[in-house]
């Protein structure tokens, strides 16, 4: 399902966060949102998933604006899962929190049927969390936690996935297996991601916010230029598709210029 984020503007505490901030995703697409700390990522991200009003701009799935939908008609489309998540739900069950998920597709009697069991089953699999089923989700560590909390937002069965920064608690196996994941799954999704590596990988295309403006949109290495690397991020890096295919990038032995360069890397 298509995102269109148009001219979004947002202002929190009397201070311009957002201004003009638009992008899109085309259905399947999975798009990178990335910029320094505190250039609006996580700002942009809750107007798309309906927890913050725009004063000026609007957000549509599937072409119509969020806020024309019911906050249940627009969970059923778009499903978020935040950085660090904290604790949760108190006195839930693994099983129970990602039955969370479909609280959205409930009738009125709001029981689970069958189809919303198998709905937990194919996520609890899909995330590989089928072993931490029975356990109480607040025991749980931070990569497990989630894990589960990915799955509960498949078990939503979106046709959008927000993804604010979910990599954080991930040990390197678990961060690929996440990104192979998102990528089986087909559903358009846009994740705020920290690294570049990683968002080069999963990404087909990136936006880079810069102080509240979307200063760069394209494929990963249109717009990972040197110049962008230099004047949004602050660092001496290059991105480069190697002969594996993969786009890596590589930070320069000075990377913040300060004109010391490591022993090691000095040869
Ligand atoms: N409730 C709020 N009131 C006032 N200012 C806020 C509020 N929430 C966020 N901000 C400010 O808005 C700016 C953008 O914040 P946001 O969390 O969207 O940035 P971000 O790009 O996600 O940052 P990070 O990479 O550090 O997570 C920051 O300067 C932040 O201090």
């Amino acid at each position: 399902m298509k995102l269109t984020v148009d001219q979004l503007r947002i202002t929190l505490d009397r201070r311009p966060v957002l201004h003009s901030a638009s992008l899109e995703a085309r259905p399947g697409d999975i798009v990178g949102l990335v910029g320094p700390n505190g250039s609006g990522k996580s700002t942009l991200l809750r107007a798309v998933y309906r927890s913050l009003r725009p004063e000026h701009g609007v957000v549509r799935v599937g072409g119509d604006d969020v806020w024309s939908l019911s906050p249940r008609a627009a969970a059923r489309r778009t499903a978020a899962v935040l950085q660090d998540a904290g604790a949760g739900p108190a006195g839930l069950s693994v099983t129970e929190v990602v039955a969370l998920g479909r609280t959205p597709h409930h009738g009125l009697l709001g029981r689970d049927g069958a189809a919303d069991h198998a709905a937990v089953e194919e996520a609890l699999d899909a995330c590989g969390a089928r072993p931490l089923a029975g356990r109480d989700f607040t025991s749980l560590s931070g990569g497990e936690r989630q894990r589960v909390l990915l799955a509960r937002a498949l078990a939503q069965q979106p046709e959008l996935l927000v993804l604010d920064e979910i990599t954080n608690h991930l040990d390197i196996r678990a961060r690929f297996e996440l990104l192979a994941l998102i990528r089986s799954t087909g559903i358009t999704t846009l994740a705020v991601l920290h690294d570049l590596d990683l968002a080069a990988r999963l990404c087909d295309h990136l936006v880079v916010l810069h102080q509240g403006a979307v200063v760069a949109a394209g494929p990963v290495l249109d717009v990972l230029t040197p110049g962008l690397l230099r004047e949004v991020f602050g660092v001496a890096a290059t991105a480069d598709r190697h002969t594996d295919g993969v786009i890596r990038i590589t930070y320069g032995a000075d990377p913040l210029g300060l004109g010391v360069v490591p022993e090691t890397a000095a040869g």
